[in-house]
């Protein structure tokens, strides 16, 4: 994942992922067509694509085939990253089955995890030479003050992530809202290089301003903006906007 980030990173000058979390309540028509769409409109200027397999379940076996369909369509230039957001996290032999679809079958780039259950259940994921995971530290919704802020989980979860990052070679990274970004210059202090993944700019409202300003210039970055650009009337001009957007804090 990190090796193909940072040459699209260079090679479009973006850290954008589009996020096709492709909601079929608020599509009208095919989901795939709307995701080729998408891709057709956006490929030439994004880094990558995250999808969130919420959106894929929803429509029961029809939509894993949408998934995987998308995922080949996207294939098909292999220098596009791609990000599977399902959250995952259970004991060993479970993750292994988990990993097996996702890094076997799928073939993505990088999966989310949820890492409230420890290390050892991510560790199946990692047995694939090609996995990459980003472990939940800092989350963009109001219960990040449940657990996450006050016992500093999110700080917690950073430290061991950015060690396992050193030992796993570059394999791990961290999941870090746009929404409590009053947080994030602590999580950089303790990150050397791992990637974050950055949800939380556009829908919900995360300001793109304060996040550059707590990210202290640091560069292995994801901005992932869903429903801000495939629901918008012109995904490519939302994308190249964000892009622009983004431009003005990033020094590529
Ligand atoms: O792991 C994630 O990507 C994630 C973590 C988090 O704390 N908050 C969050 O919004 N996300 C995901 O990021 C995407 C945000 O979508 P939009 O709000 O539509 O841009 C969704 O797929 C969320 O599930």
């Amino acid at each position: 994942m990190l090796e193909k980030y940072l040459k699209r990173r260079e090679s479009k000058k973006s850290v954008l992922f589009a996020g096709l979390d492709s909601d079929f309540e608020k599509i009208d028509g095919d989901v795939l067509d709307f995701n080729k769409k998408i891709i057709d409109e956006t490929s030439d200027i994004v880094c990558g694509y995250k999808l969130n397999i919420a959106f894929y379940e929803k429509m029961g076996h029809k939509g894993i085939e949408i998934l995987e369909k998308t995922i080949e369509y996207i294939k098909q230039d292999e220098s596009i990253p791609i990000i599977l957001d399902a959250k995952r996290s259970d004991i060993g032999n479970t993750a292994a089955a988990y990993a097996y679809y996702y890094f076997n079958v799928l073939k993505v780039d990088s999966l989310t995890v949820n890492p409230l259950m420890g290390f050892d259940t991510m560790l199946p994921y990692l047995e694939y030479q090609n996995a990459h995971l980003f472990a939940l530290a800092l989350t963009t919704n109001k219960g990040a003050y449940d657990f996450e802020i006050p016992e500093k989980l999110y700080l917690k979860i950073t430290k061991m992530m950015n060690e396992k990052n050193k030992e796993y070679k570059n394999k791990i990274g961290i999941v870090v809202g746009a929404t409590n970004s009053e947080f994030i210059d602590e999580i950089v202090e303790n990150s050397e290089d791992m990637l974050f993944l950055i949800p939380g700019i556009g829908a919900q409202q995360g300001n793109v301003e304060k996040l550059f300003r707590n990210l202290k210039g640091y560069k292995n970055i994801v901005i992932n903006v869903s429903r801000g650009i495939i629901f918008n009337e012109n995904p490519r001009e939302k994308a190249k906007e964000y892009n622009e957007l983004i431009s003005k804090y990033y020094n590529f």
